[in-house]
């Protein structure tokens, strides 16, 4: 049996998505993985209990910027996601997925995660791990946060008829990368914007798990 690929996990907050594929691991849906490390940039985000709750548990880290950049004044941004490289590329990862992490890295973090930027010295780097992220809206839509809402207000104003989410690959600029999944999710006229979120998260949940599947079959692939 082939060693099993090893996912690492960034997120911010519910961890509904974290969840998804902590259920999916290692199953029909994403099978011969497992989740190695979660990665929390607020403290009290609930993933952190979702990944140390399963079973078996499964190791977290927690690095908030604002902490970090009071720490130690002389550092910077760029420090701080050069930080969270470095907590990645230790957990020797096949995939990084950004579910619900809502901190922009810099070109540095990518540079470094994908292998183009050595971490400790001039030795040329041995690692080419790919970063995706889960995004509510469809390819050059809505970039950014708070993508939902801008949706559903969007629609009400007539502006669109539907919106969607997608999991793409992570490119310096937000929301960018080329897509690997993408779902249309109709919004239905007097729909309630936390009914529409709700059908909005359940896409999710399924297309975070696809994409993670098709990047890990791509890398066994090329390996
Ligand atoms: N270089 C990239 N970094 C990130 C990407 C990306 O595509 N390229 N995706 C985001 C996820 N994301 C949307 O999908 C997103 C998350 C957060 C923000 C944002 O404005 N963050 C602010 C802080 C907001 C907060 O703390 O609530 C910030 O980073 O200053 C925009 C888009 C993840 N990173
Ligand atoms: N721009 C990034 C962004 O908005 N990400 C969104 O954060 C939520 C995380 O939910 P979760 O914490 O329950 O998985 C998800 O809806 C995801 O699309």
């Amino acid at each position: 049996m082939p060693s099993k690929k090893r996912v690492v996990v960034l997120i911010s907050g519910s961890g509904t998505n974290l969840q998804a594929l902590i259920d999916a691991q290692d199953t029909p849906a994403l099978p011969n993985a497992e989740l190695v490390l979660v990665i929390s940039n607020r403290k009290n985000a609930y993933g952190l209990t979702r990944a140390s709750s399963a079973n078996p548990p499964i190791p977290t880290a927690y690095l908030a910027l604002q902490p970090y950049l009071k720490k130690y004044p002389e550092k910077t941004r760029e420090d701080y996601d050069v930080e969270i490289a470095r907590m990645v590329v230790n957990a020797k990862p096949d995939i990084v997925v950004l579910a619900g992490w809502m901190h922009i890295l810099s070109e540095k973090f990518i540079e470094i995660v994908e292998g183009r930027l050595s971490l400790s010295g001039p030795e040329p780097p041995t690692i080419s791990i790919p970063v995706i992220n889960l995004h509510p809206a469809l390819p050059g839509v809505f970039d950014g946060a708070n993508a939902i809402e801008r949706a559903y207000e969007a629609f009400q104003r007539g502006e669109i008829e539907h919106t969607g989410c997608m999991v793409h690959r992570v490119v310096k600029d937000v929301d960018r990368g080329e897509p690997i999944v993408v779902r249309d999710v109709k919004i239905e006229k007097g729909e309630a914007l936390e009914a529409f979120e709700e059908r909005l998260h359940r896409v999710e949940h399924e297309i975070i798990v696809q994409a993670t599947k098709i990047m890990l079959e791509e890398s066994t692939r090329a390996s």
